[in-house]
């Protein structure tokens, strides 16, 4: 096993390539920012999917496409921007069909209408490996205004966007590890995995009232643990706050984990933190409260910490994190 993962390479390898640059945000945030004109910038994200790492081999390829889309455009939504466009990067193995590649675009299609995205280029390839997609998607924010993970302050709450654990617990039925669950609620949970929900309608009212935000991949905890060290704070999550479906709720009642939950990844819901107006006007347009920013001491160091009735959880792994 090495010792690196893909946080310490970015960290060590990449960060120096950034140099000072503004754009860059020091590859602290999920995205890059680049000034436009007088009234809007340009927000830019890049997100990868990967046969057998990130979806199923035997996946069907519109879903594998439509699911990239979303991946992509929850980190653009997280910032408050609305969707412009985006370049696409398919690395096909050798032999692929044309009908595969066409199911592939046929799903690319179907949410460009939804998102009301166009393409704007690309690169075409084959390979040896397993099927990887990338895309980069742009979004327009007004200028100056693009949120970043940087902002919270200590006294913030923090907030998510919607359930926790549906994409994990699609994952786990996929894999034939999930008990108790009704026919229609394995259905529900599958689909959240293969089509994350991405809330672009609260892009405005993030805008308007987050102080910081960031959309969750890789679980909910490890997600806010990188939020609060951006931040050089501690973030307080009540488990029994984190908003749950009722098909996890019976997953639950048959054995499941709560705390697998909020650290299975492939939610793609924003997590973002405000002042007391600003979260009760979150609140409104559907947010949840699920905990609070504190300031660190020694007691209290930076990072996420997971609460439930008055006591710390530990949770033996955060979030999911590439082995490199
Ligand atoms: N290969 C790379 N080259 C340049 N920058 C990179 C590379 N990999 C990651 N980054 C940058 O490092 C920062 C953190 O990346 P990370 O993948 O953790 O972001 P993220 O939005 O949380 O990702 P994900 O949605 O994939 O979980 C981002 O600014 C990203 O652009
Ligand atoms: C087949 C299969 N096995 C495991 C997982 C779980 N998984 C893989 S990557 C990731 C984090 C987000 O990725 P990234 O950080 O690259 O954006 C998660 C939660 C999955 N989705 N499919
Ligand atoms: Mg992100």
């Amino acid at each position: 096993m090495s010792e690196h993962d893909e946080f310490s390479i970015i960290d060590q390898l990449f960060k120096p390539l950034a140099g000072l640059s503004r754009e860059a945000r020091g590859l602290i945030d999920d995205v890059a920012v680049i000034a436009g004109d007088s009234t809007q910038d340009l927000v830019i994200n890049t997100d990868a999917l990967v046969a057998g790492v990130h979806f199923f081999e035997h996946d069907p390829l519109d879903l594998v496409a439509r699911k990239l889309m979303r991946v992509n455009l929850s980190d653009i939504v997280a910032k408050g921007a609305k969707p412009y466009g985006y370049q696409l990067m398919t690395a096909w193995p050798r032999g692929t069909s044309y009908s595969e590649k066409a199911d592939f675009v046929r799903g690319l299609k179907t949410e460009q209408d939804r998102f009301g995205v166009d393409l704007f280029g690309g690169d075409t390839v084959s390979t040896y490996g397993p099927l990887v997609v990338s895309m980069t998607m742009f979004g327009r924010v007004p200028a100056g205004r693009a949120l970043s993970r940087l902002g919270a302050r200590a006294g913030d709450k923090v907030l998510i966007s919607g359930y926790i654990g549906q994409g994990y617990l699609g994952l786990k039925a996929l894999q034939g590890q999930l008990m108790g669950l009704s026919h229609a609620d394995v259905n529900e949970v599958i689909s959240a995995y293969h089509l994350p929900e991405i809330r672009a309608d609260l892009a405005p009212v993030i805008l308007e009232h987050a102080r910081s935000s960031m959309d969750v991949s890789d679980g909910l905890l490890a997600d806010a643990d990188h939020l609060a060290r951006a931040n050089n704070l501690m973030i307080r999550l009540d488990l029994n706050t984190v908003p749950t479906s009722l098909s996890a709720r019976a997953a639950i009642a048959s054995g499941l984990s709560p705390v697998d939950l909020v650290t299975g990844g492939d939610d793609y819901q924003i997590l973002c933190t405000a002042d007391e107006a600003g979260a009760k006007a979150l609140i409104m347009a559907g947010f949840y409260e699920i905990g609070m920013c504190l300031g660190v001491s020694e007691d209290t160091p930076a990072g996420a910490e997971l609460w439930a009735d008055d006591r710390r959880l530990d949770a033996v792994a955060k979030g999911y994190t590439h082995p490199l």
